[in-house]
This record gives C-alpha cells, structure tokens and sequence, in this order.
C-alpha cells in the first residue's frame, strides 16, 4: 500500500486537493488524479494541484526558483490555468512557510503569475490577459441554443448571457455542446452569465473535466472581459458564483482576480 499525504482547500467552494511533492517524485498517472477526487471513493474534489519546484518541471523553461502549480481536473487531465487554484495554492505556500513574502510569482503552463495577500485575508492575483477572439460559436443545452462569447484566459471558455430567470433552471448535470467544433478542439469551460447590474453578475459553470462546480476563478475572468466588452464598464466587477464572491479588476486586456482561499485540512490518503 502507498500512502500520499494531502492537503484540502478551496476557493469559493471550487475545492482541491494539494499535495507538497518538491522534486516531482509523484506520478501523476491520470487515475491517481480520478481516484483521489473521486466523491465516495475517494477524498473527492474538483482538481489536484501538485505543488513542486519549477526546476524539477521539465517544460517549463522560465525562472527556475519559483514553485510551479501543477494542476489536473478531477477526470485526470491537465488544464494551463486555475484562477481558484492558483489563491489556494498561494494560501498553502504561506501556510507551509514555503515563501518568505505575501507577494510572489507562480509558474503555471499558462506562464508566470503573481500573487498578492490582498486586505481582509483575500488573495489577488494576476491573471494575465484574458482575450476575446473574435468567432461566431454557439453553445447548446438540451433544446436551447445561444451566441457565446469565445475567450482565452490561458484555458478556453465560452461565455453565454443569460436571461433573468433562466439562470436557476439549467441543467448543468448535462454537458453543454457548442459549435463550431473546431473552436474548441480540446474541450471548453462555459459560462452562463446573468447581469444583475452595472458591474454586477451571477454565475454558473460547467467546467471542462469536471462537470458543474461551484465556481471557476478563470471563468469568472472569462465573463468579467466578456461583459466589460459588451458594454464599456470600467470599474470592478463583482461576480457571485454558487460557491460564494469573487471580484475582477483590469489593467487594459490583464485581469486581476481577487478573493478567497481556504485549507481545511490535511491528511492521508491510502492506495
Ligand atoms: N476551476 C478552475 C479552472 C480549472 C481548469 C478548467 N476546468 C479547465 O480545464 O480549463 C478555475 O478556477 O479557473
């Protein structure tokens, strides 16, 4: 039997599992990752972050001291970016003493962001650019269709706008489908938005290899953008998620994502 200790946290209920693995000795085989998240098998989460020295990452070729946050979706896969991620990976370094400052740089495969231990306890960080590609796709549920919006965020996502009310009834059991395919040929996070009011939306994702979540911190960016395109707002943007209150600042096209980071606990985990 091996046995693997793990930390577990969350960022407005979008929850992880952490495990410390400096030199990149973990195999982070994707059934590992499925075993692990797993709700009733496992210890269950949305995604695995694996925290370890960029230098032990062979593809990353940047600044080499700085820890990398290797990130997996709960169905094994890797994804380049995780907003709530990325804060609980933050909180975890400072809880663990693994940085000397509350401002430092993480390598993540979407490239080096930095992060802030921003006023009551929350946590800010730069996302990076979050573009708007200009494409005609739409994104189906059951028998509705709607335009979405396509934006990078380092990850993909697809940004629908809602209508009052509709908001509360999808079925986000079900995974949404879009069009063209090409436009997301390795798979997407989508974003149903409800605007609320000037610089004020409600939520809800589906998000790729996982399924619905309670919040996803690029997805929030993603509709932050979409929405600050849309109608000119250029202030901060409040976004309400399921899972609780994220908020988005932009430096021209670079978003920041400001908000919480919990660790509730640690552990271990027998396999
Ligand atoms: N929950 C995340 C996004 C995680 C990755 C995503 N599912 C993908 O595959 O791109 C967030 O907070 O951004």
């Amino acid at each position: 039997m091996r046995r693997f200790s793990f930390h577990k946290g969350h960022g407005t209920q979008n929850d992880f599992i952490i495990l410390d693995d400096s030199y990149g000795m973990h195999d982070m085989h994707p059934e590992f990752i499925k075993t692990m998240c797993d709700r009733r098998s496992g210890i269950g989460a949305d995604g695995v972050i694996r925290v370890v020295r960029a230098s032990s990452v062979r593809e990353w070729t940047g600044e080499p001291s700085v820890w990398f946050m290797d990130y997996y979706n709960a169905d094994g896969t890797t994804a380049e970016m995780c907003g709530n991620g990325l804060r609980v990976f933050a909180r975890h370094l400072i809880n663990e003493q693994l940085v000397d400052t509350g401002s430092f740089d993480v390598a993540t495969r979407a490239g080096l962001k930095h992060v802030d231990v921003a006023r009551h306890g929350l946590i800010r960080t730069d996302v990076g650019a979050a573009t708007l590609v200009d494409e005609a796709v739409t994104v189906g549920l059951g028998e509705r269709e709607w335009p979405a919006v396509k934006v990078d965020v380092g990850n993909p996502h697809a940004v629908v706008f809602v209508d009052d009310g509709e908001l509360a009834d999808l079925d986000l059991t079900r995974q949404p489908g879009w069009a063209p395919q090409d436009a997301y040929p390795n798979g997407v996070n989508v974003e149903f938005v409800h605007v609320d009011g000037p610089g004020k939306l409600s939520m809800r994702v589906h998000e790729r290899g996982v399924g619905e979540t309670k919040s996803c911190g690029t997805g929030v960016v993603a509709a932050a953008a979409a929405y600050r395109a849309r109608t000119g707002f250029d202030s901060t943007i409040e976004v309400t998620v399921p899972g609780g209150e994220l908020a988005v600042d932009f430096d021209g096209d670079d978003a920041c994502l400001t908000g919480p980071a919990v660790i509730i606990g640690r552990g271990e985990f027998w396999l």
